[in-house]
């Protein structure tokens, strides 16, 4: 048994998650402490993310207290994971995955289908931009920064007729009475890694490969394998609208649905699709670039 520090930002979602972590290595016997610190990603609320260098800034910080010895783990939504972690660390565990869908949270309407013609809606994400304007064409997108109380807090104030938001985050804080319909992913493909857990460790660190190892859910991990593998292969970042989302099918099967908009030309919209036998992550990631692959066919740009 050992002591192990998590590393974690200071938003109440990613507390939410650091303290789950906590509580699954106390069971297995392990003393646990949290590091709290605040990245630049959270300093930034005014633009939108992709315009001030994307994922990596939620998660620098805690690489650095990983690399100074001041925590063990580091704590992650998967989906702001970026493909690619930097020399040294790795992707040691792959929680089992929450409600992996988007969720639409509005005072006055129940369903995407019931706004007025023109409503404002409120997100920041490139690709639930392209998706919403795919379903209603007439909406007007405007962005919503923020941790997930401040989005809560401007919806009610009235800026918006509705937001997209993850389910994820909503039941992790309590929050599902906000959700008034969950989209379904034939509507708004979800991003790749949404509501999926993920564990970073210095990759000099196999004691705590083995420590994280009872945490581990195999059948999220091959669905994630195989969506991060879409987005890397396609060069995705948070300046590319892109969906990947994979369920299990049973027997091994893995059915993969990917989506690919074009940021500079409203409306334009590639999918594709896939179902095979992806029984380890190297099978299930190879899904993923045929996933990739396709959507390029199909006239996807590579970021
Ligand atoms: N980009 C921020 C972010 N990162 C993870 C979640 C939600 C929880 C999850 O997907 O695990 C959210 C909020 C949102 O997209 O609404």
């Amino acid at each position: 048994m050992s002591h192990i520090v998590i590393a974690t930002r200071e938003s109440r979602l990613a507390l939410w998650q650091a303290e789950h972590v906590r509580d699954l290595l106390q069971e297995q016997g392990h003393t646990v402490e949290l590091l709290g610190m605040t990245t630049r990603g959270d300093q930034i609320l005014d633009r939108t993310l992709s315009k001030v260098g994307g994922k990596g800034l939620f998660v620098k910080e805690l690489e650095l207290a990983l690399e100074e010895g001041r925590a063990d783990i580091a704590v992650h939504s998967l989906k702001d994971v970026p493909m690619e972690l930097p020399e040294g660390f790795e992707l040691a565990a792959v929680l089992e995955r929450e409600d992996a869908r988007d969720a639409f949270v509005s005072p006055n309407h129940a369903r995407l289908e019931d706004l007025p013609e023109g409503a404002v809606v409120g997100t920041s994400s490139l690709r639930r931009t392209v998706l919403l304007r795919a379903l209603r064409p007439d909406l007007r997108i405007e962005p919503l920064r923020g941790n997930l109380d401040t989005r809560l807090r401007k919806l009610d104030e009235g800026h918006y007729a509705a937001i997209v938001l993850a389910a994820a985050g909503l039941m992790r804080l309590g929050l599902a009475s906000r959700i008034r319909t969950v989209f379904e992913p034939e509507q708004m493909l979800p991003a790749a890694g949404q509501g999926a857990l993920g564990i970073e460790i210095r990759a000099d660190r196999p004691d705590l490969r083995e420590a994280l190892a009872p945490l581990v859910d195999m059948t999220t991990w091959r669905r994630v394998a195989a969506e991060r593998a879409v987005s890397r292969a396609m060069g995705g970042s948070c300046s590319m609208p892109l969906a990947a989302f994979v369920q299990d099918l049973g027997d091994g099967h893995l059915h993969v649905r990917a989506a690919w908009g074009d940021a500079e030309q409203a409306g334009a919209l590639v999918r594709a699709e896939l179902t095979d036998v992806a029984t380890d992550l190297v099978a299930a990631e190879a899904l993923g670039t045929e996933a990739a692959r396709r959507l390029q066919a199909g006239g996807a740009r590579l970021g």
